[in-house]
């Protein structure tokens, strides 16, 4: 029995969602290219697409749209669960407890009945997450703050909403078209350490609103969708291009990773990175009056450069969470929210592959290769010598 460390290459699941070739750097969401999605679709046609597999019709757009709307403002036990948080908790851990609360208002007894799958509670459930997920973000920036949260508005897209309810103005198209396009690039890809874990959680029948935080919990973390953050903290750390090649080199020395770089699947250029260096780029000139692009972004540029001398070999290329930060900076996001903001994302996502699990439902229950002690002696407490201390000290010490 051969353990492969961090299942990589290990198939886990069969699923029609989405597809990376990691050689090309190509990703498909039900066999769309996301460029073209990150062109023409919309943060809700996305979704549609994701959870149902193939694009709507225009009626079946506006009743998706219509339900999403009709489910943004949250319950007022909920907000009360929100205010009693300490002011200094991060977004990712409000949401993860949050929407883990949520199933006491949805519980999903009718669902679970005998293993019988209630279509009606799986479609309210998708949108009420989906729907929640913005609304809670965007209320917990001003609560964290000390202000009171903006109710969301149904006469707004979902991003147009989000940009309302974040900064309580008219949103601007331009920025509605980009914080979309956002969305849709962070909406779904194939099964990442979060959505694995929604697998894992969703396969046990647990309640979705536990299933969704599970991964929310595991989108935190900088080796996932944590990083974005961390990026902007280096790109902030290093300050200006110049002293990007020292930082780099540096830390490369002392074994420590590059935040925003390297990934699993793909060996070049994440698209997604790509596109959203693209979309900086418009942005940071669009807002520049002497046609130059911010530092931070040359300060990027500059990582990325180093990064491709010494890394490029080993296939180590920017991620999604490299330029996505600098894009949210500019459009004056906090980056403590960062993280926050691709979980709206993903919610999507993560709906549609818990939907899949559920349609040829299997608990997740891998095995293991045994490496510990055999035949151990219970010896009184009277007999004990060494303890846990000498099991800690043979450790740190294998040749004494
Ligand atoms: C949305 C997302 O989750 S995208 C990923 C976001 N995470 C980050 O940006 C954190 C930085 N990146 C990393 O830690 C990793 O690249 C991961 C976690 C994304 C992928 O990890 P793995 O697939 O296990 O790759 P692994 O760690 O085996 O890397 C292969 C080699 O590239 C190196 N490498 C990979 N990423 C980096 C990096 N960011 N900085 C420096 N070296 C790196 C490794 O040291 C390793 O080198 P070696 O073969 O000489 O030992
Ligand atoms: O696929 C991964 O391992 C991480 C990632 O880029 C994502 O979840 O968007």
């Amino acid at each position: 029995m051969q353990y492969i460390p961090g299942l990589a290459g290990v198939p886990a699941t069969e699923s029609k969602i989405s597809y990376i070739d990691g050689q090309k750097g190509l990703l498909t969401y039900r066999g769309y290219n996301i460029m073209e999605l990150a062109e023409k679709s919309s943060f809700e046609e996305t979704t549609l697409l994701l959870l149902f597999g193939e694009l709507p019709t225009r009626d079946e757009l506006n009743d998706f749209d219509q339900q999403l709307r009709a489910n943004r403002r949250v319950k007022y036990n909920i907000r009360e669960i929100m205010k009693n948080l300490p002011e200094t908790t991060h977004p990712m851990h409000m949401l993860q407890v949050v929407v883990a609360s949520l199933a006491s208002f949805y519980p999903s007894t009718e669902y679970m009945k005998g293993g019988t799958e209630n279509q009606d509670y799986i479609n309210d459930v998708t949108v009420k997450i989906i729907a929640h997920m913005a609304t809670l973000v965007a209320q917990w920036e001003h609560m964290r703050n000390g202000y009171d949260p903006i109710e969301p508005r149904k006469d707004l897209t979902y991003a147009e909403n989000f940009l309302y309810m974040v900064t309580g103005e008219e949103p601007d198209p331009d920025w509605a078209r980009l914080l979309d396009a956002c969305l849709i690039l962070h909406a779904e890809h194939t099964i990442n350490a979060s959505t694995f874990t929604t697998m894992v959680t969703g396969s046990t029948l647990a309640n979705p609103c536990s299933v969704i935080s599970s991964a929310i919990a595991s989108l935190s973390g900088p080796l996932h969708g944590g990083a974005n953050q961390m990026v902007i903290e280096m790109l902030e750390k290093i300050g200006r291009p110049e002293n990007a090649r020292a930082f780099i080199e540096d830390r490369l020395a002392n074994k420590k990773v590059i935040w925003g770089m390297g990934h699993r699947e793909y060996k070049t250029k994440d698209p997604r990175a790509t596109i959203l260096q693209q979309l900086s780029e418009k942005l940071l000139l669009k807002k520049s009056e002497s046609g130059e692009l911010s530092q931070m972004f040359e300060t990027a540029l500059e990582v990325e450069r180093v990064c491709e001398e010494h890394l490029g070999h080993k296939g180590v290329y920017p991620n999604v969470d490299f330029y996505s930060g600098i894009l949210y900076k500019e459009m004056g996001f906090d980056p403590k929210m960062f993280t926050s903001i691709f979980a709206v994302a993903r919610s999507a996502g993560w709906m549609a592959h818990w939907r899949e699990q559920l349609q040829n439902n299997k608990i997740f229950r891998p095995t293991q290769v045994y490496t510990g002690a055999g035949n151990s002696c219970y010896l009184s407490l009277d007999q004990r010598s060494d303890g846990i201390r000498g099991v800690l000290s043979k450790q740190n010490n294998p040749d004494a």
